[in-house]
């Protein structure tokens, strides 16, 4: 088991974010994780890399339970691509593609030791798995956002992390980069040992890597499951209480307001 929490409770500031989280992933299983904003994903992420600490109830990831491991250890483990990484890396615009993913080796911001052969091997691997190689040496601040992405998810690769952390990688993007991002994630699932955690507001960004989707509302797990049992039109109507009318075409899933009649 890679990721276990039990009857978790959040509450920070005298507002409970979280509650009854019961919830657990395991080796060769991608979760994609549903919910609208305010819904407490983050907070979930945050649990699960430590950086919160639940009010009640135990987490155990890669089967040590939190306090009896150093957090440190567990984080070089977990990759996280989020926004607001992005941001801080403007800092250090100026790098290319191949030192922002070294820079992964290292979990710093900016390329400050001397990589080896080895590691400049890696990168050159990762950035020919994710079908980037011609951003190898142009400059980070000369990428378009989509770019932008699939060179953070290099760098998060770098470090082989057992549980990588996509949190809403498709913001931003307009269709065409979307898609060219995740067909990277689709490509990347197929060759890497990682397991991905992918939280999204949009159902079409759901491919059918994601075995398994946990749907969260107000900090609540509605449920959680086989992704093809989830992305029902009855429970995607009852989760967001409108009814809606969930169909796939080409491994994709779509979602229409209201319900057909049928006649
Ligand atoms: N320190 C805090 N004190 C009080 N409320 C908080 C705190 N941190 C988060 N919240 C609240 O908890 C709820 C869940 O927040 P969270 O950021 O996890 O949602 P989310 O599902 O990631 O949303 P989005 O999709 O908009 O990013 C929000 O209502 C937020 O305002």
């Amino acid at each position: 088991m890679l990721m276990q929490m039990q009857d978790v409770r959040l509450i920070r500031d005298g507002k409970t974010i979280l509650d009854d989280i019961n919830w657990e992933v395991n080796n060769g299983e991608h979760w994609a994780i549903i919910g609208m904003n305010g819904a407490g994903k983050t907070a979930l992420l945050n649990l699960v890399c430590g950086y919160l600490y639940p009010t009640k109830g135990t987490i155990s990831v890669f089967g040590k339970q939190f306090g009896h491991y150093p957090l440190n250890e567990l984080r070089k483990q977990i990759g996280w691509v989020s926004l607001s990484f992005s941001e801080k890396m403007q800092h250090h615009a100026d790098n290319s593609g191949i030192q922002i993913i070294l820079s992964g080796k290292f979990a710093s911001i900016g390329l400050y030791e001397q990589p080896s052969w080895n590691d400049i091997e890696k990168a050159s691997e990762i950035l020919e798995q994710l079908g980037i190689e011609r951003l190898r040496e142009q400059s980070y601040r000369s990428m378009s956002q989509g770019e932008k992405q699939r060179i953070l998810i290099g760098r998060a690769l770098m470090a082989s992390p057992k549980l990588l952390i996509l949190d809403e990688p498709c913001t931003g993007l307009d269709f065409l980069s979307k898609e060219l991002l995740l067909s990277t994630i689709n490509q990347m699932a197929d060759k890497q040992q990682t397991t991905i955690l992918y939280v999204t507001h949009q159902l079409d960004e759901i491919l059918p890597i994601f075995t398994h989707s946990l749907l969260l509302r107000e900090g609540r797990i509605f449920s959680q499951g086989l992704t093809k049992n989830q992305l029902t039109s009855e429970n995607v109507s009852n989760f967001c209480n409108t009814p809606v009318q969930i169909s796939q075409e080409n491994n994709r899933y779509l979602l229409e307001l209201g319900l057909k009649t049928g006649v």
